[in-house]
């Protein structure tokens, strides 16, 4: 009898790892739910009640978010300790580094006070601390301290409050509920995976987040908020679109914030984002930004079909845009994206818990000087 080859896959693309009930991502008809109710319905919703059914899968009435948005607001002070060491951190470290760096670091409550589960807790303390750790460091790359969070019963105006030292308007706080939403959770993207990994090694929480976070920086993921802002900053003009996209092309360079492993046709996310973006950008710094993404799409759309390929815009192509208009500089982008994606994050790790087992593939042994392109 011949032992079965065994399975290969260098990137898992199309391979099933694992079950969940958090999300679904429906690639190929361009869907998207949380625990069974689609996104375009719950970005209307309020964020602590998304929150809330990604982590728990039930309905948060009012009374439960006020809990929640007291809860995370109450916890993204941070502590003088915490303080003290961002305050040693060298100036110039990437908000995402610092996160990654922070979580270990943050003292987790020993004892549950809201009846949720200590897991869950301590994950919704990482949570609020996230926001603190954010406007603290926006704040400490000026040289200034951080500030109080002013409204302490929703959990967003509280956010920008601490980063820019004045309470929102309501438009503010809706435009960063919805965004927030919007990229809250995706089922087995690769920084929930990597927490997956890293959890069935049974580590604690803030090991899973750190591990998480961490995968969520690189350009290919994540980090391509960032990236795609700045791709229409340096091409700087809507006419220089077209010559950009044609260069990247036979270069055989990414085109930033376009393509996807499980779409197949336009991210359910990036179709709710651009008109979000088109009706914030007013001023014309920021008008000629989105143009200029615009015109990026376009041209992307029209070399792609030349080429018969399906490659369009995901979550991260008009999300700047949006942010942008809210006064949030592009290098936080990425860090304003595991402040939402922390949510999908514990719910993941709570999910797994449950019933998880060491994750460990297997590599191909290949000789020293044997190895392709050697
Ligand atoms: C929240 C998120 O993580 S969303 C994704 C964010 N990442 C980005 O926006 C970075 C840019 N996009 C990409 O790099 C890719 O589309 C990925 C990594 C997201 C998906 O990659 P994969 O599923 O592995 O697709 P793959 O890289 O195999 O692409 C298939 C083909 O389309 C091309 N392609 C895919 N995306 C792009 C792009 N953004 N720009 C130019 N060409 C692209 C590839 O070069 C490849 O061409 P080939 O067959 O001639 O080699
Ligand atoms: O699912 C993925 O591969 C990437 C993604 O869109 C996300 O994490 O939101």
């Amino acid at each position: 009898m011949t032992a079965s080859k065994p399975l290969e896959s260098f990137d898992l693309a199309g391979v099933v790892v694992g079950e969940t009930a958090i999300s679904n991502v429906e690639g190929d008809l361009g869907r998207l739910s949380y625990r069974g109710v689609d996104i375009n319905e719950l970005v209307q919703r309020p964020f602590a009640n998304v929150a809330w059914l990604v982590l728990f899968g039930s309905d948060a009435d009012a009374a439960r978010q006020l809990q929640l948005n007291r809860f995370l607001c109450a916890h993204a002070a941070l502590t003088q300790e915490e303080r003290g060491i961002l305050k040693r951190l060298p100036r110039h470290l990437h908000p995402m580094l610092v996160l990654q760096g922070m979580v270990p670091l943050i003292e987790l409550p020993t004892e549950e006070t809201l009846g949720l589960g200590l897991e869950a807790e301590q994950g919704l303390v990482l949570a609020a601390k996230l926001s603190g750790l954010i406007a603290a460091w926006y704040r400490a790359e000026q040289g200034l301290a951080p500030l109080g969070g002013g409204p302490d019963d929703n959990f967003h105006a509280n956010f920008l409050t601490r980063l820019h030292g004045q309470v929102p308007d309501g438009d503010a706080v809706k435009i960063l509920d919805a965004t927030q939403i919007l990229q809250m959770e995706h089922s087995f993207n690769a920084g929930t995976f990597a927490g997956r990994v890293c959890a069935s090694t049974l580590a604690p929480i803030q090991s899973v987040i750190s591990a998480s976070i961490g995968t969520l920086y690189g350009r290919l993921h994540g980090g391509a908020d960032q990236a795609a802002l700045e791709m229409a900053q340096a091409i700087g003009a809507p006419e220089k679109a077209a010559a950009y996209v044609a260069r990247c092309l036979a270069e055989k360079t990414k085109i930033m914030g376009m393509g996807h492993r499980e779409y197949r046709t336009v991210d359910p996310r990036a179709k709710l984002l651009k008109p979000m973006a088109m009706a914030l950008c007013h001023d014309p710094d920021s008008r000629r930004l989105l143009d200029t993404l615009i015109a990026v799409e376009q041209a992307c759309q029209t070399e792609f079909a030349k080429r018969d390929k399906e490659i369009w815009a995901n979550v991260e192509f008009y999300k700047g845009a949006v942010f942008h208009s809210l006064g949030i500089p592009s290098h936080f982008f990425t860090a304003m994206f595991a402040m939402a994606r922390v949510y999908g994050y514990i719910a993941h790790f709570l999910e797994f818990r449950r019933d998880s087992r060491l994750i460990r593939p297997r590599a191909r042994y290949v000789a020293a000087g044997s190895h392709a392109g050697e």
